[in-house]
């Protein structure tokens, strides 16, 4: 038998959903073995793989959160594109099946699939539909200003340590905030179109926003819940009735909440022309290091093939939150009165699909977007903590972002 290793980052719900996956693989042909390790949060996967990499240790799959793929594009040699290594290994293998909204993030600009979409997500609204009936709301509030009202009275009413908060911080307030108004986060169409990009985050929408949430900071109508996505606890465990989170969280509320709950859109600013435009992807994708046996790779596109099969696809999607990644997925789940019965997932495709994608909402690419993230945080963090204005804040992002993205771009030139 031939091993094969994937490291990943999923944890709680995702995490049974993995090792489920390996086993079901493993049980159903004799030739590989599918060997899911858990290597911490997504950015912890990502350094380890890059180590492991430099060390001659990589694994055969590597998951990827998608602020990592400009950093995997860039890693001439460390990986075999997925294209490729189908081809190679005679796979039946159709990228028109896949959803074109996924498969552009992780595709070339000619259309090669460079990664496979294993686990795709849009950040929703988690609400605690308890807690709004108790404020005298039966919905979801639906603008910025509808929420900020919501969990000033929530926070005074039985939630005094957090009306409202988000995980992944700069995904939820610049990012997603960005496409879902349609107004920039950086030129070039994100970074899209070329690493020759500039950052555009600090224009008057996103300085408005964070200003806003600074000002909900001082009385905890909004409380930050950390960079990334460990302060999800803080919504299933009943402390923060509102929580813009992860669709890949579904498998954990329906776990653990125990009050009624629902997922909503993502709030937008009333008065902002074209809002709500559409959400972005998050969530990850499969990478496959280079330098392995052909052998190796042709185990590694048997599970492929396996991952893509459809009723397998559609369990996924309906048991953890993340996005069918083929059509014939969505419609078998669509047909199944799925969404009927389980509205919560229908709204991060919605998100999506809300209108047709523009320069401002086709999604991100971004040199070193992981280090990126964490200067933003930072600046975000002393605008919360009242340390900065929330325009010197982004001001100081953008700066500090620009030259991440210009060292990015002499690393590749290299
Ligand atoms: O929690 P996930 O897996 O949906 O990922 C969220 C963000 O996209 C990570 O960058």
């Amino acid at each position: 038998v031939t091993e094969l290793q994937w490291w990943h980052a999923m944890t709680g719900a995702n995490n049974d959903a993995v090792n489920r996956l390996a086993e079901e693989f493993n049980a159903s042909q004799p030739d590989y073995k599918i060997v899911p390790a858990y290597k911490g949060n997504y950015g912890e996967t990502l350094n380890a793989g890059i180590a492991a990499f430099r060390a001659g240790t990589a694994p055969h799959i590597m998951q990827v959160f998608e602020v990592g793929t400009a950093t995997m594009m860039a890693a001439k040699g460390a990986v075999k594109p997925v294209y490729q290594l189908m081809k190679d290994a005679g796979e039946p293998f159709d990228p028109k099946a896949y959803l074109p909204a996924i498969t552009g993030y992780y595709s070339t600009s000619s259309g090669d699939m460079l990664s496979f979409p294993f686990n795709s997500s849009s950040m929703v609204m988690w609400v605690n539909k308890d807690a709004l009936k108790t404020i005298g709301l039966d919905e979801a509030p639906k603008t910025w200003p509808e929420v900020f009202e919501a969990a000033k009275k929530l926070r005074a009413n039985g939630f005094p340590n957090c009306g409202f908060s988000n995980t992944w911080v700069s995904w939820a307030h610049l990012e997603q905030l960005s496409a879902w108004h349609n107004v920039p986060l950086a030129t070039r169409a994100n970074g899209l179109d070329g690493f020759d990009t500039t950052l555009e985050l600090n224009g008057p929408l996103q300085v408005k926003h964070l200003a806003n949430l600074a000002e909900a900071q001082k009385d905890k109508t909004f409380d930050y819940s950390g960079r990334y996505d460990n302060g999800f606890g803080r919504f299933t465990a009943g402390e923060c009735p509102i929580m813009l989170g992860s669709s890949g969280s579904y498998g954990n509320v329906r776990g653990s909440a125990k009050f009624a709950w629902a997922s909503a859109p993502l709030p937008y600013y009333p008065d902002a022309p074209g809002a709500p435009q559409n959400s972005i992807i998050g969530g990850a994708s499969l990478w496959v290091m280079g330098g392995k046996k052909p052998d190796e790779y042709k185990g590694v596109a048997k599970f492929f093939a396996f991952l893509s099969d459809t009723d397998r696809q559609a369990k996924l999607h309906q048991t953890t939150g993340y996005m069918p990644i083929t059509k014939a997925a969505y419609e078998k789940t669509k047909a199944e009165g799925f969404y009927e019965k389980n509205p919560a997932l229908e709204v991060p495709v919605k998100e999506l699909t809300n209108k047709p994608p523009t320069e401002n909402s086709r999604g991100l690419r971004l040199g070193n977007m992981p280090q990126m993230r964490d200067v933003w945080a930072e600046e975000i963090e002393a605008a919360l903590a009242g340390k900065k204005t929330a325009k010197q804040a982004l001001d100081e992002a953008a700066t500090r972002g620009n030259a991440i993205l210009r060292q990015f771009e002499r690393q590749v030139a290299k």
